[in-house]
């Protein structure tokens, strides 16, 4: 009987998600959500981690970029399932897993709605943490190279606090960003969550939208529909290229390793947007003009990320070079555009 009406506390832990899964019968597999997992980097994600019969795995994506036509072969199996979510929401699901990549990545998209993108930078973000923190669950943020700003040290180590813009039209995002990776380390030393944060420097591959805006795919649609490559001024501003299935490789490593990060992940291969654009025409179409265009503010002048974080920690590198990724994503092109090569 309860003796004064004061309150006893329990230490009870809480249940288990169903009791199956102390029975003998269950095979404990790694469950794996996915945000973000129908756009461009996520679905190669996801086909990765479906080659491990272990996985299974939950895609929560809005569809803003992306789409169920990168998942296609994946719907309907057993160990895959894909629900329309925005992560600006709440979502309570059982995992173990969590890569956090929710967010449109292409400029053009992400300034579209700045509102939203900073919601679902910073609200989505938080819902994530508060999932990871509720179920026990790791989790990694795919945050970018953007949060070292208009860099002021080339090339860019973790450490660098970066010169960022808190007001352009750019801020919905990097700044965006940085939030994130603060929520990240806050839930991290507060309510001890285990965190992984991976700064995504350019990447780029088949299955990017045709018409995202990013300078890759702008170039390649443009040679293969014959128009003018759009060099954005001055063209000498310089960007590093990472093919995807580097990237993916250096999420996941960085997941099941033991660091935190925040670590750099991409190719240091080091271009400026005239040498890409003399490239992609070399490579897809030689006859077609490179043209000057007006730019957009805050366009940061050079970027390349410093990997040695990465190389020591992760025991990862690049393998794919510039070179070698741009038919790969020339073929997928092609045949989405309906465009043969020339024998
Ligand atoms: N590709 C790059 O070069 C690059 C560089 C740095 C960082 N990143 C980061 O990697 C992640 C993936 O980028 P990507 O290139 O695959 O972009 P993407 O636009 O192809 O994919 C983003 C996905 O998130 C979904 N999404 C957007 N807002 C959402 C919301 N509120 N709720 C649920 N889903 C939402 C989109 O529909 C899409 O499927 C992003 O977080 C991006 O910031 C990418
Ligand atoms: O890797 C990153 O960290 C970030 O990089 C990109 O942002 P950005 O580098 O500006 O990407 P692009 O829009 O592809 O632009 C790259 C460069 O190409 C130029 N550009 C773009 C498009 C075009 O048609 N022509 C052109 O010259 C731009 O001016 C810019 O200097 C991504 O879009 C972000 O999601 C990502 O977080």
């Amino acid at each position: 009987m309860a003796s004064n009406g004061s309150h006893q506390t329990t230490t009870k832990p809480p249940p288990s998600p169903s009791p199956l899964r102390n029975s003998k019968f269950f095979q404990s597999n790694m469950r794996i959500l996915v945000t973000g997992g129908a756009g461009f980097i996520g679905s190669h994600l996801v086909d990765k981690l479906m080659e491990n019969e272990k996985n299974e795995v939950i895609v929560a994506d809005n569809y803003f970029t992306g789409s169920k036509e990168n998942l296609r072969k994946w719907i309907g199996h057993p160990r895959f399932e894909l629900m329309r979510h925005d992560v600006t929401e709440t979502l309570l699901v059982e995992v173990d897993r969590i890569y956090h990549l929710a967010c449109p990545a292409s400029p053009i998209f992400y300034k579209h709605n700045p509102v939203k993108t900073i919601k679902t930078n910073v609200i989505g973000t938080l819902n994530m943490l508060g999932l990871a923190k509720r179920v026990g669950a790791r989790i990694l943020l795919t945050s970018t190279s953007e949060v070292y700003g208009d860099p002021l040290v080339h090339p860019q180590p973790e450490d660098y606090w970066g010169n960022v813009n808190p007001i352009g039209v750019r801020s919905c995002y990097d700044e965006g960003k940085r939030v994130a990776e603060t929520l990240m380390f806050d839930y991290h030393r507060q309510h001890g969550i285990e965190i992984r944060i991976a700064r995504i420097f350019n990447t780029y591959g088949p299955r990017m939208n045709i018409d995202d805006g990013r300078v890759v795919s702008n170039f390649i649609a443009q040679a293969l529909r014959g128009e003018p490559l759009t060099v954005q001024k001055p063209g000498t501003q310089t960007r590093s290229f990472c093919y995807v299935s580097d990237m993916v490789d250096g999420l996941i490593r960085l997941m099941e390793g033991g660091h935190t990060g925040p670590i750099n992940i991409g190719n240091p291969g080091e271009f400026t947007m005239i040498e890409l654009a003399e490239t992609v025409k070399e490579l897809v179409s030689p006859d077609v003009e490179i043209k000057m265009v007006e730019n957009t503010p805050d366009d940061p002048r050079q970027r390349k990320p410093d990997i040695t974080k990465a190389k020591e920690l992760l025991k990862w590198e690049p393998k794919v070079t510039l070179r070698e990724g741009l038919p790969l994503m020339e073929e997928d092109f092609r045949s989405r555009l309906g465009v043969a090569k020339k024998k």
